[in-house]
């Protein structure tokens, strides 16, 4: 194992990433599979393998860098996050967790030597269910939540196969290794917040104590495509007038919920999406959280009564739910590690919880994991706005370094 060849520049990595599907107005789109998504993880693969951690793929593109520990039967400790983005996003979600995990473990062999424990610093192939009705793809398989699962016919909004989109980028099954892991000990995770509680409290460190559950539908409505200007009001089969009814419905009644509840119609397609024809069909996704698998379940059954109500003889309503994710507390014994350190360095930190999904939810239904947060500027994520601090940046890697240090060295 040779230390890292050049010193890293966590904000020149940052921004050169970001290039890598950048947006006219500065934001980035970086979904699974495409061009953009491909070219990153190979960049990604390249400063792994320049700071002398081993790079490697597994079978459906997630990236790992490996520094292996002296101790080589002991379980690795797992740190990274996300390389996907939203469509224009920011360049922190994501991207912030695996460069600050490259930048940490880098700096830890230069100054520590060979770890104890085999360190694997991994950029998740994808998190954010942005291109295809699933989400936490790459999380999901290296635990094996996905195991059993058919994605055969999953689709992205234009069409495209999922297993063709990934296969034509050179993975799928026996191409690299088996995602499905069993030898992880634990895993750490950078983030930035997404909101604005550590702004607001001028704090520089979150250490999350849990993550909302959440779950996501595909609603499809059904009527019939029609003349615009010849078909009267009342012989209509309006798939647009139900979906916006039920929309409403949806959302309403997520604001009728507790604070904490959270609705999101987020994506919508029309057919055949034309000015003078009445929509035959609308899609539209739903996406729902909150903290309590209970209050999930009550509104669920919203859900059930609205389309009972809604549906008839002309106009049909079915309802696909692709993503179910329980709320996930993290390792106590993790946060207190982080905790100290705060302590120790006088940092302005709280505990608290996550209203934004993460792939430490994934890995903490299988393994003790420790989220970390840094704040965001305005509270503001998945735009182009997305922005934190150089100095908040570094306050983050320094605890993410002290927390790894702690667990593959000691
Ligand atoms: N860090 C994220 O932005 N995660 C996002 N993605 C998932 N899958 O939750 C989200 O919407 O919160
Ligand atoms: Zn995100
Ligand atoms: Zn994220």
């Amino acid at each position: 194992m040779n230390t890292g060849q050049t010193t890293l520049s966590l904000k020149t990595m940052i921004e050169d990433l970001a290039k890598i599907g950048q947006t006219d107005d500065g934001g980035v789109t970086r979904l699974l599979y495409t061009s953009e998504w491909f070219q990153a993880q190979q960049t990604i693969k390249d400063w792994f393998d320049e700071q002398g951690l081993t790079p490697f793929f597994d079978d459906i593109g997630n990236v790992y860098g490996r520094v292996e520990g002296t101790n080589k039967e002991e379980p690795a400790v797992l740190t990274g996050s996300h390389i996907d983005t939203v469509v224009n996003g920011g360049k922190y979600d994501g991207a912030y967790g695996v460069l600050a995990s490259l930048v940490a473990v880098s700096e830890l062999v230069k100054e520590h030597g060979q770890p104890k424990r085999t360190i694997d610093v991994i950029a998740f192939c994808e998190e954010e269910g942005s291109r295809f009705p699933l989400n936490f793809w790459g999380s999901g398989k290296l635990t094996g939540i996905h195991e059993g699962k058919d994605y055969h016919s999953v689709r992205d909004i234009h069409g495209k196969s999922f297993i063709d989109a990934m296969h034509e980028k050179g993975f799928g099954l026996g191409h690299f290794q088996d995602p499905l892991r069993n030898d992880v000990a634990c895993f750490v995770e950078l983030h930035i917040e997404q909101g604005a509680i550590l702004e607001d409290a001028g704090e520089t460190l979150g250490i999350v104590k849990s993550i909302v559950g959440q779950r996501r539908f595909i609603f499809t409505v059904t009527g019939e495509s029609n003349h615009a200007g010849t078909t009267p009001m009342n012989k209509r089969k309006d798939a647009m007038s139900v979906a916006s009814q039920l929309v409403h419905k949806l959302i309403q009644t997520g604001h009728e919920m507790d604070d904490h509840f959270v609705a999101t119609v987020g994506q919508m397609t029309v057919t055949p999406n034309t000015p003078n024809v009445i929509p035959g069909k609308v899609d539209f996704t739903l996406d729902i959280r909150h903290h309590r698998s209970t209050t999930l379940d009550t509104y669920h059954e919203h859900i059930n009564t609205f389309v009972k109500e809604l549906a008839g003889s002309d106009v049909g309503i079915s309802v696909q739910q692709y993503s179910d994710v329980v709320p996930v507390d993290m390792e106590e014994s993790l946060q207190a590690i982080a905790h100290d350190y705060a302590k120790q360095q006088q940092l302005s930190y709280r505990y608290m919880y996550s209203g934004a999904g993460h792939d430490a939810q994934i890995l903490g239904a299988a393994v003790p994991t420790c989220l970390l947060f840094v704040p965001s500027v305005k509270g503001i994520s998945h735009s182009p706005y997305e922005f934190t601090n150089h100095s908040d940046l570094q306050v983050g890697v320094s605890a993410l370094k002290h927390v790894i240090y702690q667990l593959a060295y000691k």
